[in-house]
This record gives C-alpha cells, structure tokens and sequence, in this order.
C-alpha cells in the first residue's frame, strides 16, 4: 500500500508527461520537452552525490561529457548503434566516477567542490587537443531504428521518459535504502555517521559510481538528440552548473527536487535564449544565475522542502525550536567558576551516599587504556594516559576544562590517532581503525555538542546506528525501534530531529548508540543543558543501559549526579591521570578539590 502510494506520483507524472507530449506538434517545443526530462535526470544524476551527501560537485560535466564522446565516437569509429553505447557510457561514467572519487574524497567542503571543478576542464582540452573540436553523429538512413534516429522527435521524448522513470526508481530505491540513509546521515553529520558504524568512504564511492553512470548515460543520450557534440557544449561549465541549478532550484536530496527544477527552469531558459538569444548572448547563464539567487534568499534548499515545510507547519501549530546546544560551536555548560557544576536538587551527597553506585562489577577488563598521548601542535592535549575500564563498569571521566576530557574520548574511538600508546579493546589493539570500525568492534559515542540528524526522524535517527551489526533493513529497523523504546522515545518516534527538546535529542544520541550494540559506551557530557527532573531521567536511562551489562564511561561536570551514578572516577588535569578511584576517595583528594572540585565543593558535601 505505501509502495503503491509512493509511486503513485510518478506514475501520475509520467502520464501526464506522456499525454503532453503527444499533443505537441511542433518540433521545437518537442525538443524542449526531451530537454527538460534530460536536465532532470543529469540533476537526479548531481542529487545522488551532493544531494544526499552535502559534497557540492563542481565537475558533474566529467562524466556527462563522457558519456556524449563515447556514444558519438563509439558510431564513427566502430559503427556501433546508440542502443549499446548508452549502457555502455553509464558503464564508463561509473568507472570514471570511482577513479575521480578515489582521491577527491580526500577533501572535504570547498576544497571538494573546487577539485571536481578540475576534472571536466581537464578532459575539455583533452578533447579539444586530440582535435574532437566538433564531431557529428554519422546519419544512417538505411538503418533509422537501429541507430536511434527517429523521424518523429516525440519518439526521444519517450525514451528520455522511460530514462527518467528508470533513474527516478533507482534513486528511490536508493533514498529508502540503506544506502541512501547513509548518504543522509553523512551529509547532515559525517563524523556522527562514522561513529554510528557507517563507512563513509565506501558509501561515497558507491553514491558518485551511480552518480557519474547515470550522469555517462543521460550526456550519450542528448548526443543522439542534437547529433553534435563539441567540447564545450558537454564540459563547459554551463554544463555542471546546469545540474546543480535545476537540483538547488527544485529541492536538494529529494527524487522530486531536480524534476520541479527542470520543468520550471529548462523552458523559461530555452525560451529567452530563442527570443533573446542573438541580443543578449548567455542569457541560459543569467536565468541560472538569477534562480540560484532566488533559491538562495526564499528557499535555501530549494522549492520542494520550502512547500513541505510550510505544508508540514501548517498541520503542526508549533514545533520546539531546536536547543541551543546542537550543532552550536560553543561550550554548552563548563567550570569556569572553578566548581563543577552541581544541579539545583543534586548538590553533593552526603557522605555516607557517597558511595558510587554500589553495583557488582566484573574483575574482568574489557577496554585496556596504556600510555596514549597526543599533541596539537606543541599543546599536549593528552599526555601518556593509562589506565583499565572493567566490563559492567560505570567510569566516570572528569577534569577541568580543557583536561583532555573530550580528545581521550576521540582517541578512543578513532577520531584521532594517538602519538603514542596502546588501546586495548578485550585484549586486541585498536589504533588505527577508523570510527566506524571500532563502532563495528563494539565502541559506541554520544557528542558533547549534540550531532543529530535533524532532517531525519528520531527512529530514522537511531536506524543509522542499527545498521553497523544488522544482517537485513528489516533487523536494522528492529532494533533501532527496540532502543527508540529502551530511551523511552517510543511516543516520538515520528518526530524530526529539529522539532526535539535537549532531553529528548540526548536520549536519541543515546538510541543512536545503543541500536549499535555497544559493548562499551562513551557518553560526552551527556546531561548538559539538561533541566532538574530531566538530570533524574537520563541518569535513570543510563543505570538501566548499565544494568544490561554495558560498559559505560561517561564524561560529566554534573558532580552531584555523577558521584551517585559512576563505579570509579578517572581524574584529568592537563591532559595527565590525577587522580583514579572510587567516588568517596577521588571527591575528598585534596588535589582534585584544588584542580577541579574548588573549595566550595568540600563546604558543599560537609553541609
Ligand atoms: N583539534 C584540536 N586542535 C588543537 N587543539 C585542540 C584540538 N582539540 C582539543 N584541543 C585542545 O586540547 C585541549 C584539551 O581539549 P579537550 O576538548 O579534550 O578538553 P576537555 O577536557 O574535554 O574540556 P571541556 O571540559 O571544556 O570539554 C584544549 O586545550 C583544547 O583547546
């Protein structure tokens, strides 16, 4: 029912389309219809990289170009019919896509987007260089059919309508997949992603393989429409930054976006440059520029979202704001006082509570930390830093700002790479994998500024992290509802991300971790910027996660609550082990009162 509900709208679409089409006698107008489904597929081609992955591609031209070569050399040269040549340029798109991807995956944001620049002016004077400066698609009149050249233009129109149902259903397929939520998940937070368990260098490389194939098939296929090809006209710029204007006008990372884009944009175009075109050369160019900037100030991420947003809005009055803490650069809370922050209602026990959180703990170790150190620049952010977790263990990892606190956290899950030192997880050695891997080993993280997937459902959420152990989707989608229930989120399930309280999205980190399967858990602040009554929940979910036999080791300035709730305290101050023990002990060391406590600490706990 929901598969037939989800391709209702295409089916509808190209109906439509269809009808359209065989209605318009003039040939111009014909031309312009087959355009128009041309774009959006090269759009659809730009969404599968940028769209779902957030890496702008400058250089989408690379692949369409080769794919435009291959089939009108492909005909001069060894006589072969378009009919092969399109399957085999999407084939050559996506080999060139791999081959492009490889190295530039190095590079992250602009860097990314400027280097893709690179590629399509490369192969431009490649091309010019080995004199295709303008190469015509031979005419084969004994044999129109077979070599794709119809008399009746509608005849392309069909053809690009199938080649766009085609590309429609596969990006569908992919954005419902496990691929395409990988793809989201990198976009919206890559280093969340690689700590869910995701491998973000296979999924990218997967995503511009399709990408650059669909790109190679749809660049043959315009070739057969207008039977000339010249270097600029496949790798010029105007090209790539078709693609993108079509994708950003329409809606970025939806099947719909670069369809909307196309059928506004190409039109309007095509139409100015056929009045306008002698008077004002490049108008196409200012009408693309134009639309980016409209896109830019009334819908950053194009019509589509701007349409659902409002249509969503419209049937929930009011949705939260986001906290201030996700995805924010600055500190959420700290110790700038030079006392640890104590929730009203959890200042420090009494002694005599004091006592950690009284539970049995194995002998056994399960996460062997030996002399790790890392320097930035000359700041010796963590320095040579050992010590054992045991297995069930509560570890609760406090210090001054700026101790070490967060970047010990990122060594242990591969974030960095230590200078020195060992880390031992159940006895084999981690240093250097990657964060995905050592999620896959058993090592699941929550960020101290919170890293949710905002655009995303909390399930959806929490799904990204279920996949890193899950044999099928349908076990991912299992177990990621099974922690959406453990965190007790089950009643907002539904929710997107942005419309979520603090309490709520650090329980969905919490998920997110937990639908991994970790053995052992780290927690990065996670009671930060937490009310009262909400402290006593989260802390209510963590003994019980504990109490499964997870390990968990959970980075807090909260005292009050974190003497109650760890087994041990490892102490940190300028990046070294101060202090290491049991709360009642490491509370009433006089160097962690003069390092982190502060005096009021003792007056506190003695009240
Ligand atoms: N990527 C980086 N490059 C340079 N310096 C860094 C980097 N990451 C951390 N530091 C520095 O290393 C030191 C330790 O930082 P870290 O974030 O680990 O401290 P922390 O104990 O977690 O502090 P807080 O309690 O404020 O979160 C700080 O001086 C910080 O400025």
């Amino acid at each position: 029912m929901t598969a037939l509900k989800k391709t209702l709208p295409i089916v509808l679409f190209a109906l439509a389309y269809a009808v359209i089409a065989m209605l318009v006698t003039n040939s111009y107008y014909q031309l312009m219809l087959t355009l128009v489904l041309v774009w959006a597929i090269f759009g659809l081609s730009w969404n599968v990289l940028s769209g779902y992955t957030g890496l702008v591609s400058f250089g989408h031209a690379a692949f369409f170009g080769i794919g435009a070569y291959t089939t009108v050399l492909g005909q001069i040269h060894f006589g072969l019919t378009p009919w092969i040549t399109i399957p085999i340029a999407a084939v050559l798109g996506g080999i060139a896509g791999l081959m492009v991807g490889f190295p530039t995956f190095r590079l992250r944001g602009h860097y990314f987007a400027l280097a893709m620049l690179a590629y399509p002016l490369a192969l431009l004077y490649v091309f010019e260089w080995l004199g295709y400066q303008e190469l015509t698609i031979p005419m084969r009149r004994d044999a129109p059919l077979a070599f794709m050249q119809f008399e009746d233009p509608r005849a392309y129109t069909m053809i690009a309508l199938a080649m766009l149902i085609g590309t429609v259903l596969i990006t569908r397929m992919i954005e419902q997949s496990r691929f395409g939520r990988a793809l989201l998940a990198i976009k919206q937070n890559e280093a969340a992603a690689e700590a869910a368990g995701i491998d973000t260098l296979r999924w990218k490389l997967r995503a511009i393989t399709v990408s650059g194939a669909i790109a190679g098939m749809v660049g043959a296929f315009y070739t057969v429409v207008l039977l000339v090809v010249t270097p600029p006209s496949v790798f010029g710029m105007l090209v790539s930054a078709q693609a993108l204007t079509v994708t950003m006008f329409g809606g970025i990372g939806t099947v719909w976006g670069p369809v909307i884009g196309a059928v506004i944009l190409i039109p309007i175009s095509e139409i100015l440059h056929a009045e306008l075109g002698a008077k004002i050369p490049g108008i196409q160019g200012v009408i693309f520029g134009l639309a980016i900037v409209a896109v830019i100030l009334l819908a950053p991420e194009g019509l589509y979202w701007r349409l659902r947003d409002a249509w969503r809005g419209r049937k929930r009055d009011s949705s939260p704001v986001p906290p201030a803490d996700v995805l924010a650069d600055g500190e959420p809370r700290g110790t700038q006082d030079g006392f640890a922050s104590s929730e009203p209602g959890l200042r420090p026990a009494p002694q005599d509570e004091r006592a950690g959180s009284g539970r049995d703990v194995s002998r056994e170790t399960i996460l062997s930390v030996q002399g790790i150190s890392k320097t930035f620049g000359g700041l010796k952010a963590v320095q040579n830093v050992s010590f054992d977790v045991k297995k069930g263990e509560i570890l609760g990892i406090i210090g001054p700002n700026g101790a070490g606190k967060t970047t010990l956290f990122n060594l242990l899950n591969g974030f960095l790479a230590p200078d020195e030192g060992k880390v031992m997880l159940d006895g084999r050695d981690m240093i250097g994998k990657r964060p995905h891997a050592l999620c896959a080993a058993g090592v699941g993280r929550t960020f101290q500024v919170m890293r949710p997937f905002l655009r995303m459902s909390v399930e959806e959420n929490v799904l990204t992290g279920a996949f890193v152990h899950a044999a099928t989707d349908a076990e991912a989608l299992r177990r990621a509802k099974e922690a959406v229930a453990t965190v007790g989120l089950a009643d907002v399930a539904d929710r997107l991300g942005g419309e979520l309280t603090t309490k709520q999205l650090r329980l969905m980190e919490l998920a997110r971790a937990l639908a991994g399967q970790p053995r052992i858990l780290l927690l990065d602040e996670t009671l930060a910027g937490l009310g009262h009554g909400e402290v006593g929940d989260v802390l209510a979910v963590i003994r019980k996660l504990a109490a499964t036999g997870i390990t968990i080791m959970i980075i807090e300035h909260t005292m009050g609550a974190m003497v109650q709730l760890v087994d041990r305290f490892v102490v940190l101050d300028h990046g070294m082990v101060l202090v290491e023990g049991e709360p009642h002990s490491v509370t009433k060391d006089p160097r962690v009162i003069e390092a982190y406590l502060g005096k009021k600490w003792s007056t506190h706990a003695d009240a």
